[in-house]
């Protein structure tokens, strides 16, 4: 049978370090590096060597080998001496296979000492590769050369790697990593020389931990995940049941139902309110036009009578002799004199009473305007020399007046637009004045807030003014008229620079707001303002157009 001791008592010293007197291994620390005069030290050695100006000199020759930067570690290792120590492994397992394999197959899980195939073993030598029992270990490693080998508890056995698929009698340690060679598993042969040569590698060991490490952080996160799926899936179920509610108890579908049930129930209600008034409203003025209508009918009755009774009196006065008739022309003139009376009161009579028509405007909160004008009260406010005054003029007289004349207080103008009139109070924008503009807030519809467009340096002064404005508790309800004016003046600031710079988006957010540019000198975009600010107040567009009107839009 094979013998540990023969195995290595065999070698002669020739498979040894000449330093250390350690036998060489394939892997690890003893492995055995070539110097460039020829001698072979073992791995170990040469790292406890000095190094002197990156080389190394032979501890037989004292010859110097240069070592780069990756030291000692990329000095070539001794091949040849490493095939024979493989080869002499391969024989020793090859001798030994047959009888610890029966020895092995004995019992399921025992492993019988490779010293005596009578005891069981219980190390395992790293070096040596054998597994020995207890007393066998002792024994066989007494000497100076075998003590400081590694042995471990069987159970921490290193695991076989593999053969090399090409080298069959070398070990594949190593792992190419170029990607074309899918992290297959190489001897040192074929990373040195063969086909993996110069190709990125890592160890079997260090690439199968780098995985492991992968595998056990991949297992962690999925039960993470497991976990919060889990949780969520409950909170799903929990949230499926708040929505549909339980048998005891309504979900928030059922509220949401309610709430809109509500919302429109109320709505109707209100509707129901409004519809009842705006009936009243009509009711009222079809009874008051049906009473002066009929009024009229029998003022027509009685005049009518009046004037055919004078008629018959002045024809039948036409036959009298001339005493007759002098004694009767008092009487005669007053009844001609009351003809021309009756005949004032009959002109006087209102041509809109021959119009059947019932003028209805619906405002924007349902309230029904029934007359040819609806009202709006609007407030024009603005830093001094905006165009406020220009602007109101324009539209009432549609003349420019190129002179300034700061208004002092302020000027009401009924404009007529449409069906609407608006009652615009422009207000003086002078500093002293502003604090005065609040008291023309109440009741107000919207206000016009005029910016001058070419005089850039006052338009922060303007933003600040707007901000007070638009923070009004009185102008709350106000739509928000912004007339950028002076468009026809060289050089002046476009609508967006001045909306942006105003910062109105933001400003006037809680608004119904809208901003325009426009010129009091030319027109333009004074009656799309207009017809804005209609819009805020009447439900829907108004089309009766005056003549002047109609003149003025196809400026
Ligand atoms: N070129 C040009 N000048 C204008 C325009 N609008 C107003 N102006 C001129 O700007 C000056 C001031 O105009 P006003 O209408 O008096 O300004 P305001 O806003 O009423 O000023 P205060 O009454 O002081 O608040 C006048 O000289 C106008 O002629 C415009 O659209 N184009
Ligand atoms: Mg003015």
């Amino acid at each position: 049978m094979y013998s540990f001791k023969t195995k290595f008592t065999n070698k002669n010293n020739v498979l040894e370090c000449r330093v250390c007197e350690d036998v060489f291994t394939i892997q690890g620390d003893r492995v055995p590096r070539l110097l460039y005069c020829g001698h072979t030290v073992c791995h170990a050695c040469l790292l406890r060597l000095p190094l002197k100006e990156d080389t190394i000199l032979c501890p037989f020759d004292r010859q110097p080998t240069p070592v780069g930067s990756t030291g000692v570690w990329g000095l070539k290792k001794n091949f040849a001496l490493l095939e024979l120590l493989e080869k002499l492994e391969l024989t020793d397992k090859e001798a030994s296979y047959t009888d610890k394999e029966v020895v092995r197959n004995h019992s399921d899980g025992w492993v019988g000492c490779d010293e005596d195939e009578s005891h069981t073993a219980v190390v395992y030598c790293i070096v040596c590769r054998s597994h020995l029992c207890e007393a066998c270990s002792l024994a066989t490693h007494a000497t100076r050369t075998l003590a400081p080998h590694k042995r471990v508890p069987l159970s921490e056995k290193p695991q076989e790697l593999p053969k090399c698929q090409v080298h069959t009698s070398h070990t594949a340690e190593f792992v190419c990593l170029k990607d074309e060679c899918r992290a297959v598993a190489v001897c040192y042969l074929c990373k040195e020389y063969g086909r993996h040569k110069d190709h990125p590698y890592s160890l079997v060991e260090a690439e199968a931990e780098k995985l492991r490490t992968l595998l056990s952080t991949a297992v962690q996160r999925s039960h993470e995940l497991i976990d919060q799926m889990n949780q969520t899936e409950r909170r799903l179920e929990e949230v499926v049941i708040g929505v549909e509610g339980r048998s005891d108890d309504g979900g928030t579908l059922d509220a949401a139902r309610t709430r809109v049930e509500h919302h429109f129930e109320e709505l109707r209600n209100k509707l129901d309110v409004q519809a009842a008034a705006a009936r009243s409203a009509v009711e009222t003025h079809a009874r008051e036009r049906l009473s002066t209508l009929r009024a009229s009918q029998q003022d027509i009755a009685t005049w009518l009578a009046q004037v055919m009774s004078v008629v018959v009196l002045c024809e039948s006065s036409l036959g009298y002799d001339d005493a007759k008739l002098v004694t009767c022309g008092l009487q005669l003139k007053k009844a001609i004199d009351s003809i021309e009376k009756q005949h004032d009161q009959f002109s006087q009579l209102s041509p809109d009473q021959f119009n059947p028509d019932i003028p209805i405007t619906f405002t924007k909160d349902n309230r029904v305007h029934i007359g040819p004008k609806i009202e709006m009260r609007v407030v024009a406010l603005g830093l001094d020399g905006a165009g406020k005054t220009s602007i109101l003029f324009k539209l009432k007289q549609n003349e420019f007046m190129s002179c300034r004349t700061p208004t002092i207080g302020f000027n009401v103008e009924p404009i007529e637009y449409k069906n609407l009139r608006f009652n615009i109070w422009d207000i003086g924008g002078q500093p002293k004045l502003r604090p005065l503009w609040k008291h023309y807030f109440l009741n107000t519809q919207a206000v016009v807030f005029v910016v001058d467009s070419s005089d850039k340096d006052r338009l922060v002064e303007a933003a600040l003014e707007l901000s007070k404005l638009v923070a009004e508790k009185d102008l709350k309800e106000a739509a928000l008229l912004i007339l950028v004016n002076k468009q026809d003046v060289e050089g002046c600031e476009g609508l967006e620079v001045i909306t942006e710079t105003l910062g109105a988006s933001k400003l006037c957010c809680g608004h119904s707001w809208h901003a325009l540019a426009c010129s009091a000198q030319t027109g333009q975009g004074l009656y799309q303002g207009l017809d804005w600010l209609s819009s805020q107040l009447v439900a829907s567009p108004v089309t009766n157009y005056t003549s002047r009107e109609s003149q003025s839009n196809n400026e």
